[in-house]
């Protein structure tokens, strides 16, 4: 007998790409499993399917940075603050921070095909009770528009968005005076694409100016220090912490600066949530 459960949860991540640089992501999984019924007529009650994978993937791969170790010029030594991963291509890139931020993957190049079937791998050595085998997949949100991907930490967060590579891949909505703006968001998304949103208060070394200028980010949080630098140019400095209601408001000052006209932006983080702003000319409504 195959159980399947749909959409069960979703997984953001960052992962570094050896042609991108560090990207966002977000996946939805979806699972089946194979095994045998219990008297009470199932294979795996649906409500305890949920938690128990969504507990394996947020102990595992969710809010990680997800390395490809066989990545040409990437090397994985361990330091002060746990690990410290170096990249040389696309651009050079250098993070530290507690062991259980990273996903080291054996690797040149991670897909959310390889990591579905490392963890389908990894479950089924320890399935629950009458379960055989344990199938994911890890699949993008269908997006009709614009969509970009981005990476971010938040230090305050109390959980594992604190880690300072995790990142989201996010539809963007923008009404001009009540009008969806198609090319506006593809326009921003764009701009955003790729990018890692920093706060200014992260900032401990701004770096050269012009375009070989690395910025260092680097904060204390609940579950150890981090640092990370990459090329300025990768980067988006905000004056406030990258929480997605602050990204919104960044958004909407930042088309109403360019525009002059009045704007309503929705932004997501990652798959279904996020925070809406707004802005006009003469007033300013959140
Ligand atoms: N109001 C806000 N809450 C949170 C924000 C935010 O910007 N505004 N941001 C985060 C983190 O950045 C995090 O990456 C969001 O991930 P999320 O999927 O919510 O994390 P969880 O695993 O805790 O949620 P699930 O629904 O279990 O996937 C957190 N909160």
């Amino acid at each position: 007998m195959t159980l399947f459960v749909n959409n069960l949860t979703h997984l953001d991540a960052s992962l570094w790409c050896p042609r991108r640089g560090l990207i966002g992501a977000s996946w939805h999984v979806d699972v089946e499993l194979d095994g045998q019924l219990g008297d009470d007529g199932m294979l795996f009650d649906f409500g305890e399917v949920k938690p128990w994978l969504k507990a394996h993937l947020d102990d595992g791969p969710d809010h990680t940075l997800l390395i490809p170790l066989e990545s040409p010029g990437l090397s994985v030594q361990a330091c002060r603050e746990g690990l410290c991963i170096r990249a040389q291509a696309p651009y050079a890139m250098e993070v530290r921070g507690p062991r259980q931020a990273f996903t080291l993957l054996p690797w040149r190049e991670i897909t959310p095909q390889r990591l579905a079937e490392h963890y389908s791998n990894l479950l089924s050595r320890r399935p629950p009770p009458r379960v055989d085998a344990i199938r994911l997949r890890l699949h993008e949100e269908a997006i009709d528009g614009a969509a970009f991907t981005y990476s971010h930490g938040l230090k305050r967060h109390v959980g594992n968005c604190q880690r300072i590579a995790h990142g989201h891949r996010s539809r963007l909505c923008l009404w001009e005076n009540g009008s969806r703006q198609p090319l506006l968001e593809a326009a921003w998304a764009k701009r955003l694409q790729d990018r890692y949103l920093v706060s200014e208060e992260d900032i401990s070394d701004p770096g050269l100016p012009g375009p070989r200028g690395q910025l260092t980010v680097r904060y204390q949080a609940g579950q150890g220090q981090f640092m990370l630098r990459l090329p300025r140019d990768r980067c988006i400095v905000m004056p406030t912490p990258t929480t997605i209601e602050h990204i919104a408001a960044w958004l909407a000052a930042r088309i109403l600066h360019e525009t002059g006209r009045e704007v309503r932006v929705q932004a997501f983080e990652g798959i279904g949530k996020g925070a809406f702003s707004g802005m006009s000319p003469l007033t300013r409504h959140d």
